[in-house]
């Protein structure tokens, strides 16, 4: 294919902008910086993700092969400088099923999560993550639990098969139940998908707590450093003998725990509040 000659130098030119402007942006523009972090973060997982699907593949649609996507992303927290403290890991119980609920701040919570996903251990996700490219095909292969969130009654359908699944391939499963990411600095209030299914196939609930990333990574701000993030694993939360009537009951119990140690272990000094800087660089606090 014949260039116009000048082309030549036009792309040289375009190739040394980018390779002083981009420094330059990272240097000196915090928002920029953000967003290429960020990309870099959505970006580095879709390649893993390639790296993961063949390799999931020839073992077949399997939970085992959430270990392989454990496995390739642990690294990611250097990359960043995130330093995950994990506290409590021996709640677990050793060898039964259970379900596992922790609060959702961003997608950044899969650090703290695979820091401690048990084995066998799946997450529920919304169906769009699906559709999310290479990282849609490996949550498949390894056996991720999709629900339409738009269609209750499909969701709980699916929920109910979950229960039996549960107890006869013994599996356990993780739940978002604020059902959404959330980054105000407290929990919204918990759907109870997670503690129907519990009671359902009368297993324990785990709970887990993520501290607050506001110190380091918040999105209205465009602000993302590298932190320091404490996982804290509850005591098991026994469901046996409990009926369907009982599940708002256990759900509020459990969200109560949770924010307590929320709030006890989120370091940011600004009280687990939003992030969110007035103009007048005044803190709005919103708990
Ligand atoms: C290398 C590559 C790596 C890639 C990454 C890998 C990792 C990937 C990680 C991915 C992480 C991804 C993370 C993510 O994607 S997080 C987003 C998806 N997750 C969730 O939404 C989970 C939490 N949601 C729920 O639990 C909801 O309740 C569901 C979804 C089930 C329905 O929600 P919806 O908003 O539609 O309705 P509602 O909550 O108002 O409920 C309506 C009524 O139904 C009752 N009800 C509910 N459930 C049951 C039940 N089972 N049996 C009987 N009844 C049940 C309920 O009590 C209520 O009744 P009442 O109480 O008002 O009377
Ligand atoms: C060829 C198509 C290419 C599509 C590219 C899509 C880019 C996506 C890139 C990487 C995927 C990273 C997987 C991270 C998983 C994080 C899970 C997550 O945080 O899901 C959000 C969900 O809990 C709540 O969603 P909403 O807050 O309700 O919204």
């Amino acid at each position: 294919m014949e260039l116009w000659p000048g082309a030549w130098t036009v792309l040289l030119l375009l190739l040394l902008l980018l390779l002083f402007l981009l420094p330059a942006l990272w240097f000196y523009s915090p928002s920029a910086k953000y967003f290429f972090k960020m990309a870099f973060y959505n970006g580095w997982i879709l390649f893993l993700a390639v790296l993961a699907i063949p390799v999931c593949a020839v073992r077949g649609r399997n939970v085992e092969n959430m270990k392989i996507l454990r496995l390739m992303l642990l690294h990611i927290k250097y990359l960043y400088g995130i330093r995950v403290e994990v506290r409590g890991a021996h709640h677990f119980p050793p060898s039964q099923p259970y379900v596992v609920v922790s609060n959702h701040q961003s997608s950044l919570d899969l650090l703290g999560m695979m820091e401690v996903l048990p084995g066998r251990c799946v997450p529920i996700a919304k169906r769009e993550l699906l559709w999310a490219g290479s990282a849609g095909l490996a949550c498949w292969l390894a056996g991720v639990i999709f629900i339409d969130r738009k269609r209750t009654g499909d969701a709980i359908s699916v929920m109910s098969e979950v229960a039996q699944t549960l107890l006869t391939q013994d599996v356990r499963v993780w739940v978002f139940p604020e059902g959404t990411r959330n980054h105000n600095g407290s929990m919204l209030p918990f759907k109870r998908g997670a503690f129907h299914l519990a009671v359902q196939a009368q297993v324990p609930i785990v709970p887990i707590v993520m501290s607050s990333y506001q110190d380091f990574y918040c999105k209205k701000e465009r602000r993302f450093t590298s932190g320091r993030c404490q996982v804290r694993v509850l005591p098991p939360v026994p469901t046996e003998g409990l009926t369907p009537d009982d599940v708002p009951a256990l759900a509020d119990r459990v969200r109560h725990s949770m924010l307590t140690i929320f709030r006890e272990i989120s370091t940011d000094g600004r009280g687990g509040g939003d992030c969110l800087k007035k103009p007048g660089g005044v803190v709005e606090a919103r708990l």
